[in-house]
């Protein structure tokens, strides 16, 4: 072999040989993430709402709506019944609007099986009661946190569905599991990293969404390149400040669910989130983007829950803030970029006083070494 030969990544075929998986959902997203865990050599069954969208992933091997152009692999199984989907799954993952995982929760219990582990793709936060996805599984089934997970990165689907290759997190509380989930979801084109952080990691996703609603208002508008880098930088500190305030490691947000996200987010044509930004800032009405919109935009729900908790916490988030007034016409979409601060806030330094010291950066940098292998 020559020295200078390519490593092929083989993902994990052989380890998750006739491992039964499921994922509850034939959206974008769910389909991606099918195709990811089958190509990972899993026993995968996806479940849709619809009969017919079933029927046309099991026998024509394509979701069209949803990934069109996409040919799916042949071992992966569909069906809109539950309990043929969920039948002698141990690894459960949820690809469904944020705000109706509840109620497909209370769905799939009955045919859950007693050591399953729920893993959420999901990007929201519920409005009603601004809990996290992993707070929602955990508040529904009652379930211990080693049974409950997170995936979140750069994940735009229909890139991923066309073996474009990316990576992700995989978070539980229990290192273990994490690893188990990361296991199962690692194709050749799908590398997934490891954490305990399931707060920084669900947050990143959540978070990044706004961000990237700001980034298509101001592009709607017109706005160039500054604009928008301002905004990703600052949007950066704004996630990370709430997240660390709701008990995340500030370091994962500087990871693939956090930063990775962000960039992917704010810079794809792709995401529905940026898109729809784009439509605000082109002057639609949140009702007429709403209706232009053919997928889930999860940052529209997600602003109105993210800042209760933000002023809950104490936290001021004046991107965030601005994205609520463009949404609710109480200020030009031109004036977002303008106004990165509000209008009553004194210059301040841009790194908070208590930035880490040149020790703790050397502290974070060697953990980012010791994760990078
Ligand atoms: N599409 C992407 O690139 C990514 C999406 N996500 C997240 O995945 C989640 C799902 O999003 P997508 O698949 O992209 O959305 P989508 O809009 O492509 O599909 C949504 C799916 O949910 C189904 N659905 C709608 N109402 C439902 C209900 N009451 N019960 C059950 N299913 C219902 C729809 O039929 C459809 O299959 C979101 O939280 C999103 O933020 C995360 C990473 C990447
Ligand atoms: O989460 C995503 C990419 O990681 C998808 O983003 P959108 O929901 O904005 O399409």
């Amino acid at each position: 072999m020559s020295t200078n030969s390519i490593p092929v990544v083989r993902g994990n075929g052989s380890r998750n040989r006739g491992r039964k998986v499921t994922v509850v959902g034939a959206g974008s997203w769910g389909t991606t993430f099918a195709k990811i865990l089958t190509d990972a050599g899993c026993d995968v069954t996806i479940w849709a709402r619809r009969p017919e969208q079933a029927h046309e992933i099991q026998v024509a091997r394509r979701n069209t709506q949803y990934l069109p152009g996409i040919n799916l692999p042949k071992g992966l199984k569909a069906t809109s019944d539950l309990a043929t989907a969920l039948r002698g799954a141990r690894l459960v993952f949820l690809a469904v609007p944020s705000q109706t995982l509840r109620q497909n929760l209370l769905d799939i219990e009955p045919y859950l099986d007693p050591r399953s582990v729920l893993v959420s793709l999901v990007k929201g936060v519920e409005r009603t009661t601004t809990m996290r996805m992993s707070e929602v599984i955990a508040d529904t089934l009652d379930l211990p946190p080693e049974r409950i997970g997170a995936i979140s990165g750069p994940n735009i689907a229909l890139e991923i569905a066309k073996e474009q290759p990316t990576g992700a997190v995989a978070s539980c509380a229990d290192f273990a599991v994490a690893q188990d989930i990361a296991t199962a979801a690692s194709a050749p084109y799908f590398r997934t990293y490891v954490s305990t952080d399931v707060i920084g990691t669900e947050l990143g996703g959540v978070l990044k969404n706004l961000i990237a609603l700001a980034i298509g208002i101001v592009d709607g508008v017109g706005y160039g390149e500054n604009t928008k880098a301002a905004i990703i930088t600052r949007g950066l500190a704004e996630m990370t400040e709430f997240s660390v305030a709701s008990g995340a490691d500030a370091a994962t947000l500087s990871g693939l669910a956090g930063l990775g996200d962000l960039i992917a987010t704010c810079q794809s044509p792709l995401s529905r989130n940026n898109t729809a930004g784009r439509l605000i800032g082109q002057g639609y009405s949140q009702e007429e983007t709403r209706e232009q919109m053919q997928q889930v935009a999860e940052g529209i729900t997600s602003v109105p829950p993210v800042l209760e908790l933000a002023r809950e916490r104490g936290i001021v988030m004046p991107i965030v803030e601005q994205v609520q007034m463009v949404l609710s016409g109480t200020m030009a979409p031109a004036h977002l970029g303008p106004h990165l601060a509000t209008e009553d806030d004194v210059p301040r330094p841009e790194q908070p006083l208590d930035a880490p010291t040149p020790g703790r950066w050397r502290r974070l940098f060697d953990r980012l070494k010791g994760s990078s292998a």
